[in-house]
């Protein structure tokens, strides 16, 4: 496991967010798609207030998401709707830099049309950065656990949350491994145990999509905090 262990979740966040900035000034469009979930908030706060907000070229970065759950923006479980709020109303970025699943739409409708984007404007879909989180099942973006296909050849899949059947839009595993660069952060005691067993078991043993998704041509790395790595080696 390639992983760097930040003392605080804050510190951790903050390397990610010199990094936006490095990749602002890069003079080209860099097509970054971002997590959503609880596990991010901090990040985007953070983006949100001095020096970052200010320092980072935003005209150069484009953002979408590794998945959307079928709500409109406006209602707290809109991954998107989440970043609008915590950064978004904060910055100066340009409205065609923002590329959301859109929640609101009808699912089969909204799946060919996020595809569609995707086909013409990241290049052979390859992404400067795939920033992902990993839920408590080991899940990542929509991909659960025993419902994933790690072969599916399209760029976005539909997907229902385990539990409470509430539709999604998740980028698919192929897509998500050709991106240049994957970034996994992972906050927090509650998910530790599923990180050790992550570094201890080889990633085809396991049924979870956060260890078995990792960039074919890239990097793959976990930014962890202590509380999520004090199982870790
Ligand atoms: O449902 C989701 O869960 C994962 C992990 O979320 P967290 O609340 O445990 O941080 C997230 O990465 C994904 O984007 C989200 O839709």
């Amino acid at each position: 496991m390639n992983k760097i262990v930040f003392a605080t979740a804050q510190q951790a966040v903050e390397k990610i967010a010199e990094q936006f900035k490095a990749y602002s000034f890069e003079g080209r469009p860099v097509h970054i798609s971002l997590s959503g979930g609880s596990t991010p908030k901090l990040l985007f706060k953070t983006l949100a207030q001095p020096p970052f907000n200010r320092q980072i070229e935003w005209r150069n970065l484009h953002f979408w998401w590794g998945d959307e759950r079928m709500v409109p923006p406006a209602d707290p479980e809109s991954n998107y709707g989440e970043v609008q709020k915590l950064l978004f109303d904060h910055i100066q970025i340009p409205a065609e830099n923002i590329h959301r699943i859109r929640g609101e739409q009808p699912v089969e409708q909204e799946l060919k049309r996020f595809e569609a984007e995707l086909n013409a404007l990241v290049p052979k879909g390859v992404f400067d950065w795939i920033i992902l989180g990993m839920g408590n099942d080991g899940h990542t973006a929509s991909l659960f656990p025993q419902q994933t296909d790690f072969h599916n050849p399209h760029l976005a899949v539909i997907a229902s949350h385990p539990q409470s059947g509430q539709l999604r839009i998740s980028k698919t595993a192929k897509l998500l491994e050709r991106a240049k660069r994957i970034t996994y952060l992972v906050i927090g005691a509650a998910k530790a145990e599923i990180l050790k067993q992550i570094q201890d078991t080889p990633a085809e043993l396991l049924p979870y999509p956060a260890a078995r998704i990792q960039a074919k041509n890239g990097i793959t790395e976990w930014y962890l905090d202590g509380e999520a790595a004090q199982f870790l080696e």
